[in-house]
Protein backbone atom coordinates (compact mmCIF):
# COMPACT_ATOMS: atom_id res chain seq x y z
CA UNK A 1 0.00 0.00 0.00
CA UNK A 2 2.26 3.08 -1.16
CA UNK A 3 -0.85 5.25 -2.19
CA UNK A 4 -0.02 8.01 -0.23
CA UNK A 5 3.30 8.70 -1.03
CA UNK A 6 2.58 10.32 -4.36
CA UNK A 7 0.10 12.82 -3.05
CA UNK A 8 0.33 16.38 -1.41
CA UNK A 9 0.29 16.20 2.18
CA UNK A 10 -2.49 18.53 2.45
CA UNK A 11 -5.12 16.27 0.92
CA UNK A 12 -7.60 15.22 3.74
CA UNK A 13 -6.79 11.96 4.85
CA UNK A 14 -10.09 9.86 3.24
CA UNK A 15 -8.20 11.44 -0.50
CA UNK A 16 -4.71 10.68 0.83
CA UNK A 17 -5.46 7.18 1.48
CA UNK A 18 -7.29 6.44 -1.31
CA UNK A 19 -6.87 3.12 -2.93
CA UNK A 20 -4.90 3.58 -6.18
CA UNK A 21 -5.34 0.03 -7.62
CA UNK A 22 -8.04 -2.53 -6.99
CA UNK A 23 -5.67 -4.88 -5.30
CA UNK A 24 -5.10 -1.96 -2.71
CA UNK A 25 -9.59 -2.22 -1.74
CA UNK A 26 -10.01 -3.85 1.72
CA UNK A 27 -13.49 -6.18 1.74
CA UNK A 28 -15.33 -6.92 -1.64
CA UNK A 29 -12.88 -9.67 -2.86
CA UNK A 30 -15.44 -11.47 -4.92
CA UNK A 31 -16.47 -7.98 -6.63
CA UNK A 32 -13.16 -7.33 -7.20
CA UNK A 33 -12.17 -10.06 -8.61
CA UNK A 34 -15.14 -10.43 -11.47
CA UNK A 35 -14.46 -7.20 -12.13
CA UNK A 36 -10.64 -8.01 -13.08
CA UNK A 37 -11.77 -10.77 -14.86
CA UNK A 38 -14.19 -8.48 -17.09
CA UNK A 39 -11.48 -6.09 -17.76
CA UNK A 40 -8.87 -8.73 -18.64
CA UNK A 41 -11.56 -10.14 -21.32
CA UNK A 42 -12.00 -6.37 -22.10
CA UNK A 43 -15.28 -7.80 -21.83
CA UNK A 44 -16.92 -4.88 -19.13
CA UNK A 45 -20.50 -4.41 -18.77
CA UNK A 46 -22.60 -1.73 -17.52
CA UNK A 47 -22.00 -1.75 -13.82
CA UNK A 48 -24.38 -0.55 -10.99
CA UNK A 49 -22.49 -0.50 -7.31
CA UNK A 50 -24.99 0.16 -4.39
CA UNK A 51 -24.43 0.26 -0.99
CA UNK A 52 -24.08 2.17 2.18
CA UNK A 53 -21.35 4.98 2.19
CA UNK A 54 -17.44 4.71 2.66
CA UNK A 55 -17.88 1.00 1.36
CA UNK A 56 -15.46 1.47 -1.72
CA UNK A 57 -17.76 2.23 -4.45
CA UNK A 58 -16.52 5.27 -5.85
CA UNK A 59 -13.02 4.14 -4.95
CA UNK A 60 -13.69 1.06 -7.08
CA UNK A 61 -14.41 2.74 -10.40
CA UNK A 62 -11.43 4.92 -10.30
CA UNK A 63 -9.06 2.27 -9.50
CA UNK A 64 -10.78 0.34 -12.58
CA UNK A 65 -10.65 4.08 -14.43
CA UNK A 66 -6.54 3.74 -14.11
CA UNK A 67 -6.03 0.12 -14.89
CA UNK A 68 -8.19 0.56 -17.94
CA UNK A 69 -6.65 3.98 -19.31
CA UNK A 70 -2.82 5.91 -19.21
CA UNK A 71 -3.10 9.26 -17.90
CA UNK A 72 -2.82 10.72 -20.71
CA UNK A 73 -6.02 8.96 -22.01
CA UNK A 74 -7.98 9.10 -18.71
CA UNK A 75 -9.24 12.92 -19.17
CA UNK A 76 -10.83 11.94 -22.83
CA UNK A 77 -12.19 8.62 -21.89
CA UNK A 78 -13.54 8.74 -18.48
CA UNK A 79 -16.64 11.61 -17.87
CA UNK A 80 -17.46 11.75 -14.17
CA UNK A 81 -20.31 13.36 -12.99
CA UNK A 82 -21.33 13.50 -9.14
CA UNK A 83 -23.82 15.48 -6.66
CA UNK A 84 -22.39 18.65 -7.52
CA UNK A 85 -23.60 18.04 -11.01
CA UNK A 86 -27.03 18.97 -12.11
CA UNK A 87 -29.48 15.73 -11.81
CA UNK A 88 -32.28 16.70 -14.55
CA UNK A 89 -32.99 15.90 -17.90
CA UNK A 90 -30.54 18.44 -19.20
CA UNK A 91 -27.17 16.45 -18.05
CA UNK A 92 -28.57 13.42 -20.05
CA UNK A 93 -29.40 15.32 -23.21
CA UNK A 94 -26.55 17.50 -22.76
CA UNK A 95 -22.57 16.19 -21.72
CA UNK A 96 -23.69 12.79 -21.06
CA UNK A 97 -25.10 12.25 -25.03
CA UNK A 98 -22.41 14.57 -26.24
CA UNK A 99 -19.94 12.38 -24.73
CA UNK A 100 -21.30 9.02 -25.10
CA UNK A 101 -22.07 10.07 -28.94
CA UNK A 102 -18.33 11.17 -29.86
CA UNK A 103 -16.32 8.22 -31.11
CA UNK A 104 -13.03 7.40 -29.32
CA UNK A 105 -9.59 8.03 -30.94
CA UNK A 106 -8.02 4.95 -29.25
CA UNK A 107 -9.28 1.78 -31.71
CA UNK A 108 -10.88 -1.07 -30.07
CA UNK A 109 -11.75 0.78 -26.46
CA UNK A 110 -14.55 2.18 -24.83
CA UNK A 111 -15.34 5.08 -23.10
CA UNK A 112 -16.44 5.58 -19.47
CA UNK A 113 -19.30 7.54 -17.78
CA UNK A 114 -19.04 7.44 -14.07
CA UNK A 115 -22.24 8.17 -12.38
CA UNK A 116 -21.99 8.79 -8.73
CA UNK A 117 -24.65 9.64 -6.30
CA UNK A 118 -27.25 8.49 -9.08
CA UNK A 119 -30.03 7.95 -6.71
CA UNK A 120 -30.18 11.71 -6.82
CA UNK A 121 -31.27 11.45 -10.80
CA UNK A 122 -34.49 12.44 -11.77
CA UNK A 123 -36.90 9.64 -13.00
CA UNK A 124 -37.28 11.64 -16.03
CA UNK A 125 -33.49 11.96 -16.69
CA UNK A 126 -33.14 8.07 -15.89
CA UNK A 127 -35.80 7.22 -18.41
CA UNK A 128 -33.59 9.44 -21.05
CA UNK A 129 -30.47 7.48 -19.73
CA UNK A 130 -31.69 3.97 -20.48
CA UNK A 131 -31.90 5.09 -24.56
CA UNK A 132 -28.50 6.06 -24.56
CA UNK A 133 -27.40 2.92 -22.80
CA UNK A 134 -28.22 0.75 -25.27
CA UNK A 135 -27.25 3.16 -28.04
CA UNK A 136 -23.70 4.08 -27.64
CA UNK A 137 -22.93 0.46 -25.51
CA UNK A 138 -20.40 -0.16 -28.33
CA UNK A 139 -18.70 3.12 -27.97
CA UNK A 140 -19.19 3.78 -23.85
CA UNK A 141 -19.84 1.50 -20.70
CA UNK A 142 -21.63 3.45 -17.55
CA UNK A 143 -20.82 2.78 -14.01
CA UNK A 144 -23.58 3.86 -12.03
CA UNK A 145 -23.14 4.25 -8.41
CA UNK A 146 -25.65 4.89 -5.45
CA UNK A 147 -26.93 4.31 -2.29
CA UNK A 148 -30.28 3.06 -2.84
CA UNK A 149 -31.01 0.59 -5.35
CA UNK A 150 -34.76 1.37 -5.18
CA UNK A 151 -34.58 5.00 -6.48
CA UNK A 152 -33.00 3.45 -10.15
CA UNK A 153 -35.74 2.87 -11.97
CA UNK A 154 -35.90 -0.81 -12.99
CA UNK A 155 -35.42 -0.37 -16.77
CA UNK A 156 -32.01 1.01 -16.03
CA UNK A 157 -31.69 -1.64 -13.21
CA UNK A 158 -31.48 -4.74 -15.77
CA UNK A 159 -29.30 -2.83 -18.04
CA UNK A 160 -26.38 -3.16 -16.04
CA UNK A 161 -24.63 -5.96 -13.57
CA UNK A 162 -25.60 -5.19 -10.32
CA UNK A 163 -22.78 -5.42 -7.51
CA UNK A 164 -24.02 -4.81 -3.90
CA UNK A 165 -21.28 -3.05 -1.69
CA UNK A 166 -21.56 -4.60 1.77
CA UNK A 167 -20.75 -2.61 5.22
CA UNK A 168 -17.01 -3.56 5.93
CA UNK A 169 -16.55 -5.90 8.76
CA UNK A 170 -13.96 -4.47 12.14
CA UNK A 171 -11.40 -6.91 10.69
CA UNK A 172 -10.92 -5.65 7.52
CA UNK A 173 -11.00 -2.25 8.45
CA UNK A 174 -8.55 -3.04 11.32
CA UNK A 175 -5.32 -3.30 9.53
CA UNK A 176 -6.08 -0.21 7.03
CA UNK A 177 -6.78 2.00 10.39
CA UNK A 178 -3.52 0.62 11.19
CA UNK A 179 -1.31 1.38 8.09
CA UNK A 180 -2.64 4.97 8.02
CA UNK A 181 -1.82 5.49 12.12
CA UNK A 182 1.38 4.02 11.33
CA UNK A 183 1.93 6.58 8.09
CA UNK A 184 0.78 9.14 9.90
CA UNK A 185 3.00 8.84 13.33
CA UNK A 186 -0.54 8.50 15.64
CA UNK A 187 -1.20 7.72 19.23
CA UNK A 188 -3.83 5.55 19.38
CA UNK A 189 -5.22 3.48 21.90
CA UNK A 190 -7.07 0.26 21.28
CA UNK A 191 -10.04 1.33 22.49
CA UNK A 192 -9.64 4.40 20.75
CA UNK A 193 -10.08 2.00 17.47
CA UNK A 194 -12.88 0.09 19.06
CA UNK A 195 -14.51 3.14 19.45
CA UNK A 196 -13.47 4.83 15.34
CA UNK A 197 -14.60 1.44 14.31
CA UNK A 198 -18.19 1.28 16.70
CA UNK A 199 -19.10 4.79 15.13
CA UNK A 200 -18.45 4.02 12.10
CA UNK A 201 -20.91 1.29 11.39
CA UNK A 202 -18.72 -0.06 8.18
CA UNK A 203 -17.86 3.41 6.67
CA UNK A 204 -14.50 3.35 5.95
CA UNK A 205 -14.70 7.25 5.26
CA UNK A 206 -15.98 7.68 9.11
CA UNK A 207 -13.30 5.98 10.22
CA UNK A 208 -10.72 8.24 8.87
CA UNK A 209 -12.32 11.24 9.07
CA UNK A 210 -13.06 11.47 12.67
CA UNK A 211 -9.48 9.50 13.44
CA UNK A 212 -7.85 12.89 12.15
CA UNK A 213 -10.66 14.92 13.48
CA UNK A 214 -9.06 13.67 16.81
CA UNK A 215 -5.64 13.34 16.38
CA UNK A 216 -5.95 17.13 15.22
CA UNK A 217 -8.01 17.82 18.63
CA UNK A 218 -6.44 15.46 21.15
CA UNK A 219 -2.63 14.08 21.55
CA UNK A 220 -4.02 11.31 21.85
CA UNK A 221 -6.98 9.12 20.31
CA UNK A 222 -8.33 6.97 23.20
CA UNK A 223 -11.97 6.08 23.29
CA UNK A 224 -13.36 9.22 25.52
CA UNK A 225 -11.43 11.88 23.17
CA UNK A 226 -13.12 9.42 19.74
CA UNK A 227 -16.50 10.39 21.54
CA UNK A 228 -15.70 13.94 23.00
CA UNK A 229 -14.28 14.76 19.13
CA UNK A 230 -17.93 13.87 17.26
CA UNK A 231 -20.04 14.58 20.48
CA UNK A 232 -20.92 11.62 20.93
CA UNK A 233 -22.19 10.36 25.05
CA UNK A 234 -19.76 8.69 26.58
CA UNK A 235 -20.51 5.29 28.33
CA UNK A 236 -20.20 7.29 32.03
CA UNK A 237 -22.49 9.71 30.37
CA UNK A 238 -25.17 7.37 29.81
CA UNK A 239 -24.64 5.65 33.02
CA UNK A 240 -24.97 8.84 35.47
CA UNK A 241 -28.09 9.94 33.28
CA UNK A 242 -29.54 5.85 33.32
CA UNK A 243 -28.88 5.92 36.95
CA UNK A 244 -30.45 9.28 37.42
CA UNK A 245 -33.72 8.09 35.26
CA UNK A 246 -33.92 5.07 37.93
CA UNK A 247 -33.38 6.15 41.34
CA UNK A 248 -34.08 10.34 41.41
CA UNK A 249 -37.48 10.38 43.04
CA UNK A 250 -38.11 14.17 42.06
CA UNK A 251 -39.12 14.73 37.96
CA UNK A 252 -38.01 18.28 38.21
CA UNK A 253 -34.59 17.48 39.35
CA UNK A 254 -34.14 14.40 37.02
CA UNK A 255 -34.79 16.32 34.42
CA UNK A 256 -32.36 19.44 35.40
CA UNK A 257 -29.48 16.70 36.04
CA UNK A 258 -29.99 15.22 32.59
CA UNK A 259 -29.96 18.62 30.98
CA UNK A 260 -26.91 20.00 32.05
CA UNK A 261 -25.39 17.08 30.95
CA UNK A 262 -26.46 17.33 27.23
CA UNK A 263 -25.80 21.12 27.25
CA UNK A 264 -22.27 20.62 28.95
CA UNK A 265 -21.03 18.08 26.49
CA UNK A 266 -23.57 19.40 23.26
CA UNK A 267 -24.92 15.58 23.70
CA UNK A 268 -28.18 15.53 21.09
CA UNK A 269 -30.82 13.29 22.56
CA UNK A 270 -31.46 11.28 19.71
CA UNK A 271 -27.77 9.68 20.30
CA UNK A 272 -28.59 9.61 24.30
CA UNK A 273 -31.59 7.16 23.11
CA UNK A 274 -29.88 4.98 21.46
CA UNK A 275 -27.19 4.37 23.92
CA UNK A 276 -29.84 3.83 26.45
CA UNK A 277 -31.47 1.57 24.31
CA UNK A 278 -28.45 -0.43 24.36
CA UNK A 279 -28.73 -0.53 27.62
CA UNK A 280 -31.94 -0.97 28.86
CA UNK A 281 -31.92 -4.91 28.89
CA UNK A 282 -29.31 -5.10 30.89
CA UNK A 283 -31.75 -3.17 33.42
CA UNK A 284 -33.04 -5.66 36.09
CA UNK A 285 -36.77 -5.06 35.40
CA UNK A 286 -39.51 -7.40 34.99
CA UNK A 287 -40.14 -8.74 30.95
CA UNK A 288 -43.64 -6.73 30.23
CA UNK A 289 -42.27 -3.39 31.45
CA UNK A 290 -39.08 -2.98 29.59
CA UNK A 291 -41.29 -4.37 26.75
CA UNK A 292 -43.50 -0.83 27.33
CA UNK A 293 -40.08 0.95 28.31
CA UNK A 294 -38.48 0.00 24.72
CA UNK A 295 -41.72 1.12 22.47
CA UNK A 296 -41.38 3.91 24.44
CA UNK A 297 -38.27 5.04 23.65
CA UNK A 298 -38.89 3.60 20.12
CA UNK A 299 -41.86 6.63 20.03
CA UNK A 300 -39.41 9.35 21.13
CA UNK A 301 -36.71 8.55 18.56
CA UNK A 302 -39.46 8.51 15.87
CA UNK A 303 -41.01 11.37 17.31
CA UNK A 304 -37.29 13.03 17.04
CA UNK A 305 -36.46 12.09 13.57
CA UNK A 306 -39.92 13.73 12.18
CA UNK A 307 -38.31 17.13 13.57
CA UNK A 308 -39.63 17.29 17.36
CA UNK A 309 -38.05 19.67 19.64
CA UNK A 310 -35.70 18.00 21.96
CA UNK A 311 -37.23 19.17 25.62
CA UNK A 312 -41.07 17.58 25.45
CA UNK A 313 -39.07 14.71 24.19
CA UNK A 314 -36.52 14.53 27.15
CA UNK A 315 -39.46 15.10 29.75
CA UNK A 316 -41.07 11.98 27.69
CA UNK A 317 -38.38 9.64 28.05
CA UNK A 318 -38.23 10.91 31.89
CA UNK A 319 -41.77 10.00 32.09
CA UNK A 320 -41.22 6.59 30.24
CA UNK A 321 -38.68 5.68 33.07
CA UNK A 322 -40.73 7.06 35.73
CA UNK A 323 -44.27 5.03 34.57
CA UNK A 324 -41.93 1.59 34.58
CA UNK A 325 -40.79 2.30 38.38
CA UNK A 326 -44.02 3.27 39.32
CA UNK A 327 -45.46 -0.32 37.39
CA UNK A 328 -42.91 -2.29 39.58
CA UNK A 329 -43.52 -0.73 42.78
CA UNK A 330 -47.49 -1.42 42.03
CA UNK A 331 -46.30 -5.73 41.07
CA UNK A 332 -44.22 -5.75 43.99
N1 LIG B 1 -12.96 -0.95 0.50
C1 LIG B 1 -12.15 0.07 0.86
N2 LIG B 1 -10.82 -0.14 0.99
C2 LIG B 1 -9.99 0.87 1.35
N3 LIG B 1 -10.41 2.14 1.62
C3 LIG B 1 -11.71 2.40 1.52
C4 LIG B 1 -12.64 1.38 1.13
N4 LIG B 1 -13.88 1.92 1.12
C5 LIG B 1 -13.74 3.20 1.46
N5 LIG B 1 -12.44 3.51 1.70
C6 LIG B 1 -11.95 4.83 2.14
O1 LIG B 1 -13.07 5.70 2.24
C7 LIG B 1 -13.00 6.77 1.30
C8 LIG B 1 -14.34 6.92 0.61
O2 LIG B 1 -14.58 5.79 -0.20
P1 LIG B 1 -15.51 5.84 -1.51
O3 LIG B 1 -15.63 7.25 -2.02
O4 LIG B 1 -15.01 4.81 -2.45
O5 LIG B 1 -16.88 5.39 -0.87
P2 LIG B 1 -18.30 5.22 -1.58
O6 LIG B 1 -18.75 3.82 -1.29
O7 LIG B 1 -18.23 5.64 -3.01
O8 LIG B 1 -19.16 6.24 -0.72
P3 LIG B 1 -20.43 7.17 -1.16
O9 LIG B 1 -21.58 6.24 -1.38
O10 LIG B 1 -20.63 8.08 0.01
O11 LIG B 1 -19.98 7.91 -2.41
C9 LIG B 1 -11.87 6.42 0.35
O12 LIG B 1 -11.16 7.56 -0.03
C10 LIG B 1 -10.98 5.48 1.17
O13 LIG B 1 -10.06 6.25 1.89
Amino acid sequence: MVESKDKPGNLPWVEKYRPNTLDDLISHKEIINTINKFIAAKQLPHLLFYGPPGTGKTSTILACAKQLYTQAQFKSMVLELNASDDRGIKIVRGPILNFASTRTIFAGSFKLIILDEADAMTKDAQNALRRIIEKYTENIRFCIICNYLSKIIPAVQSRCTRFRFAPLAPELILPRLDYVIQEEKLNVTDDGKKALMTLSNGDMRKVINVLQSTSMAFDIVNEDNVYTCVGHPLKKDIETIIESLMSTADFQQCYNEIATIKSAKGLALQDIITEIHLLVMRIVLPMTVINKLVIKLAEIEERLSQGCTEKPQLTALISAFFISRKMVTLKA
